[in-house]
């Protein structure tokens, strides 16, 4: 059997808004290195990639991402693709621009730069047999659900719960059929794998690693150093 082809779509055009910075969050400085540079690392590093695609806003096209893709020699990236206005519409940017050969698309967020290279592996690894994957944890806070005046409706049985975060990782097929259903219907979900459990297709959960934060607001850039600083011991 033939190696699958394995592309990979980063998404990074969001506007970053709950970070509160003056630069986009992807080029925020961790450690040194640029937020988004971390995360294109792993995936320049991870031998069953072939190529990476990743999605970002018009100006950061032609500016930052060139810069970072020069500096760190990122030989996988093979396109940028302009972002859309909602992170869904800038995963199918991305997933329309990927190499028709393409047998596996691993979708993930560029503002996750601590994810495990081995954490993309296996999401390929389990995607070949299910055909579609997400990567989350087993939530360890109670979780409510809040009517719209704050006041509690219900609590769900916390051990049927999970955090789920990306890489997540679908055949090709699967995942673009997802993303047309959704966009004929107008339906806007926060993540891929939403789009499609709406196929009514089962999806493997992999349970994943706690520090493969999102770098959202303020304090996660100090969380995600402490991370690197843990791992660099
Ligand atoms: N229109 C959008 C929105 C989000 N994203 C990307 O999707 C990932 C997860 O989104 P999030 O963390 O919410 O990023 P932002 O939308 O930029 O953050 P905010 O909601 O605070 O503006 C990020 O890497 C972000 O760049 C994207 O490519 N296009
Ligand atoms: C895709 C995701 O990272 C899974 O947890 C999350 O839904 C992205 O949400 P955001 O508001 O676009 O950051």
């Amino acid at each position: 059997m033939s190696k699958p082809y394995v592309s990979a779509v980063i998404v990074a055009a969001g506007q970053g808004t709950r970070m509160k910075a003056s630069t986009n969050k992807q080029y925020l400085m961790l450690k040194g290195k640029p937020i988004l540079a971390h995360t294109l690392s792993v995936f320049e590093k991870s031998t069953l990639v072939d190529e990476v695609l990743v999605v970002v806003g018009e100006h950061e096209k032609s500016q930052c991402l060139q810069k970072v893709i020069k500096y760190y020699g990122y030989k996988k990236v093979k396109k940028l693709v302009t972002g859309g206005e909602t992170r869904q519409q800038s995963m199918y940017n991305g997933l329309k621009e990927v190499n028709p050969r393409a047998d596996i698309v691993i979708t993930h967020d560029g503002a996750r730069p601590l994810v495990h290279e081995y954490t993309i592996q296996t999401s390929i690894a389990e995607t070949l047999i299910h055909k579609a994957t997400v990567v989350g944890v087993p939530v360890k806070e109670t979780i409510k659900i809040v009517d719209a005046k704050h006041f509690v409706e219900n609590t769900p049985k916390r051990d049927v719960l999970w955090s789920v975060q990306t890489p997540q990782t679908f055949t090709y097929d699967l995942l673009m059929e997802a993303h047309q259903k959704a966009l004929q219907e107008g339906f806007i979900g926060t993540d891929d794998g939403m789009l499609v459990e709406r196929l009514g297709y089962p999806i493997k959960m992999i349970k994943g690693q706690y520090d493969n934060i999102k770098i959202t607001t303020p304090e996660d850039l100090i969380i995600a150093e402490s991370i690197i600083n843990i791992r660099m011991r």
